[in-house]
């Protein structure tokens, strides 16, 4: 007998046009596998996001929900800024909490969440991580350049090219390039090659970020696994905590992304959370069989 398949209801949402499907595993466990989650991920086949978001209940005293994350291709991973949103919309909306501000658990994180009055959302990043064992990084015989009180590598690509890289963790790993005029910057050919390089053992989301002045960037991000998407939250975080330490930023910075704005603001200690405000809304909702 073939098993019998899994109806799952969704809610499909976006935050700066970075989308997800979200699911709720308070009431009762959700037991999906990658291939139910690839499915779900699927713009032709499924619903179509670039990850899944399993809201769960909290097993840390203190925190109102767990939630876990996992991209288009099935695999978990540790944090996701415009899911982060999107998740306190999803439970602010459907009344599962009476409050603005929300304390959720991911897999290696607590975070803070609060709704503004204006909708848009501000979440407590935490403090970003800048030792190379945090992404991870092999920088092993490589020569940095220092910029600011930070540093850039030399990064050899696969086609022949190289680019310089700052690198760091907002929980999960960045690497972000400036770049001259990232319109017209071939992303999808460097995107790949840096996302995958062998430096990189659990590889990385690659952020491309052009500079318009010291409170305003252009980013786009190639992100591990779901390639270019619209908007990515830590990606925005890791450019400009990257970008103030090399000097190049100050300490609140509007990103233009191509599926809106996101604004993060960092005071630049080792220790000050990296706090990142912008929209989440609910697309649609429905119901699949997996
Ligand atoms: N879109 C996210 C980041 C999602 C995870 C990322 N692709 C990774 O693999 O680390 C965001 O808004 O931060």
């Amino acid at each position: 007998m073939l098993p019998s398949p899994t109806r799952v209801r969704f809610t499909k949402m976006q935050g700066a046009g970075n989308d997800f499907v979200v699911l709720d595993a308070t009431r009762e466990p959700l037991a999906l596998g990658a291939e139910e989650m690839r499915r779900l991920g699927d713009r032709r086949f499924g619903v179509g996001a670039d990850q899944i978001l399993i809201v769960e209940r909290p097993t840390t005293p203190g925190m109102d929900f767990s939630y876990r994350i996992f991209n288009n291709t099935g695999d978990e991973v540790e944090h996701c800024g415009n899911g982060a949103r999107c998740f306190a919309r999803y439970v602010r909306d459907r009344g599962m909490i009476g409050r603005d501000t929300i304390r959720v658990q991911t897999v290696n994180n607590a975070l803070e969440l609060h709704i503004q009055p204006d909708g848009r959302v501000r979440v407590d990043m935490n403090a970003p991580r800048f030792e190379h064992a945090d992404l991870p990084f092999d920088s092993a015989g490589l020569v940095p350049t220092r910029v600011g009180d930070f540093e850039t590598w030399p990064l050899a690509l696969a086609d022949g090219g190289s680019v310089d890289i700052a690198v760091l963790s907002m929980g999960n790993p960045h690497a972000v390039m400036r770049v001259a005029d990232v319109e017209h910057h071939p992303i999808a050919a460097i995107g790949p090659q840096v996302e995958r390089h062998a430096r990189f053992p659990r590889r990385v989301n690659a952020g491309f970020m052009q500079v318009l002045s010291r409170s305003h960037i252009r980013l786009r991000v190639h992100e591990r696994d779901a390639g270019e998407t619209l908007a990515c939250g830590t990606g925005a975080c890791a450019a400009v905590v990257a970008g103030i330490r090399l000097g190049w930023l100050g300490p609140k910075v509007d990103i233009d992304m191509h599926g809106g704005k996101l604004t993060v603001e960092w005071a630049g200690g080792a220790q000050d959370s990296v706090f990142l405000t912008g929209p989440a809304a609910t697309v649609f909702e429905g119901e699949i069989e997996l």
